[in-house]
């Protein structure tokens, strides 16, 4: 199991822009980080660079499990979820279709499934394509992904944004009991993350937080 991250000296641009430089800091089992900054600040950017799909300028991205760091492939396709603002669904197809796909393609099982759309209600709305979900069913399809295949490093962009008060408090138990399991959480936000973290502030980490 993944139990920590490492960022170090990491640089990133994108386009033309260096968006920050020398950016450190390491996340451990049952710790979580709320990345704030302004608008276009790099948020999403410095996720999507943990995940592999924005390679850095300089810097490394490591994982570590018990035994040491492991392979940044084999963990980033085993052990973290993306999710992101956009949440990647195929417009036509229906709910059950999406969230199945993306379940057996993560290896969750047909048990989880059920758990992850019981926890979530999902129930009702399984049927509809996704394009007839409004932002907040189609973020609760997309935190059926985190129950229905674990994973113990979750990135997390704007996460509460399109829910309501009554799913945040879901999605605040969510987070607070994948924490409890040893789990992490990295999180780019505008609000407070209703679960303990360390702030890191993209504005004012030039040079390296820890
Ligand atoms: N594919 C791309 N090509 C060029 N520039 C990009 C690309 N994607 C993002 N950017 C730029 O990188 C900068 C950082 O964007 P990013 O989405 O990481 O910011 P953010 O901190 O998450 O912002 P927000 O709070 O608005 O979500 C922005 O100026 C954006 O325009």
């Amino acid at each position: 199991m993944l139990t920590r991250l490492d960022i170090e000296a990491l640089s990133l641009s994108r386009g033309e822009r260096r968006l920050f430089d020398g950016l450190s800091f390491s996340l451990s089992a049952g710790e979580a980080a709320a990345l704030t900054g302004a608008n276009g600040a790099g948020k999403t950017s410095l996720l999507r660079a943990v995940a592999g799909f924005i390679r850095p300028d300089a810097g490394t991205v490591a994982f570590h499990d018990a035994e040491g760091e492991m392979e940044a492939e084999t963990a980033r396709r085993l052990a973290l979820h993306l999710l992101g603002h956009h949440e990647g669904l195929k417009p036509q197809r229906t709910a059950r279709q999406e969230l199945g796909f993306q379940v057996e393609w993560l290896g969750g099982s047909g048990e989880a499934m059920d758990a992850a759309v019981a926890r979530l209600k999902l129930a009702p709305l399984l049927d509809l394509e996704t394009r007839k979900l409004s932002a907040g069913q189609r973020r609760r399809l997309s935190l059926a992904r985190l129950i229905a295949a674990p994973r113990a490093l979750w990135l997390l962009d704007e996460p509460l944004a399109p829910l309501d008060e009554a799913w945040r408090g879901v999605a605040a138990e969510l987070m607070a009991e994948h924490l409890a399991r040893g789990g992490m959480i990295l999180a780019a936000v505008h609000d407070p993350l209703p679960v303990a973290a360390r702030s890191l502030d993209l504005a004012q980490t030039l040079g390296g937080v820890r």
